[in-house]
């Protein structure tokens, strides 16, 4: 049995809210993900290649000076941002951290995360052969969005029990500050290219940004 997803016009508020990303003006939908809160929904695969490849060089001039020699990323969406990184740091071979489990990763090293963009507990699959391309080597994790901070403190966390040594991270955006307590030490190495706050109903049923998800 399937489950229907929402339909749009349930979440898609018509709002959108204003980012300028490294330089880079976008326009991102205002999504009601519960009925007193919303997001403003980066999703990096509808944004074209321009986007993808700015996005990369800006990555890259901010994690080039820590020397990294391999890039991680998590799936989904950030399986574009580590392509794009890798490339614009003149690297070839890149990692991604899956979330589904594929079938070559039947014996994958494992690590639980949760989302605020998907429901329920996730799990984040390394598969055994990538090992050997991150022990002892200087690894940058990048993703699209950090918000929980769940997803990357995950990645970064599975990367180091494959016995790399974490030098920095880096995403598009950073969403709201939740994120900073889960990263802990963590977030001093994170750079990123945007910030986006998170949203609430106004006295007028307007969605406003909340003040307390600015940096
Ligand atoms: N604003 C956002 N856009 C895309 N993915 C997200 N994950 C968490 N927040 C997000």
């Amino acid at each position: 049995m399937t489950t229907a997803a929402p339909a749009p016009h349930d979440i898609f508020t018509g709002a959108s809210w204003h980012v300028d990303v490294a330089g880079f003006p976008v326009d991102l939908p205002i999504v009601a993900i519960k009925p007193d809160f919303a997001i403003s929904l980066m999703m990096v695969i509808d944004l074209g290649v321009r986007f993808g490849e700015h996005v990369g060089r800006k990555l890259a001039e901010k994690l080039a000076p820590l020397k990294p020699d391999i890039v991680v990323g998590t799936a989904t969406l950030g399986i574009p941002v580590a392509i794009e990184v890798t490339r614009a740091l003149g690297l070839d071979h890149y990692v991604i951290l899956q979330k589904s489990p594929k079938i070559h990763l039947g014996d994958a090293l494992v690590q639980t995360i949760s989302s605020i963009t998907s429901k329920g507990e996730q799990r984040l699959l390394l598969d055994r052969r990538a090992v050997p391309l991150l022990a002892g080597k200087r690894v940058v994790v990048v993703d699209d969005v950090v918000a929980s901070g769940s997803s990357l403190k995950g990645a970064l966390d599975l990367v180091r029990a494959a016995g790399a040594d974490v030098v920095g991270s880096g995403v598009i955006l950073t969403e709201a500050r939740d994120w900073q307590v889960v990263l802990g030490e963590d977030q001093t190495k994170l750079v990123s290219l945007a910030h986006i706050p998170q949203f609430a109903p106004d006295d007028h049923g307007r969605w406003s940004p909340i003040p307390e998800t600015f940096l």
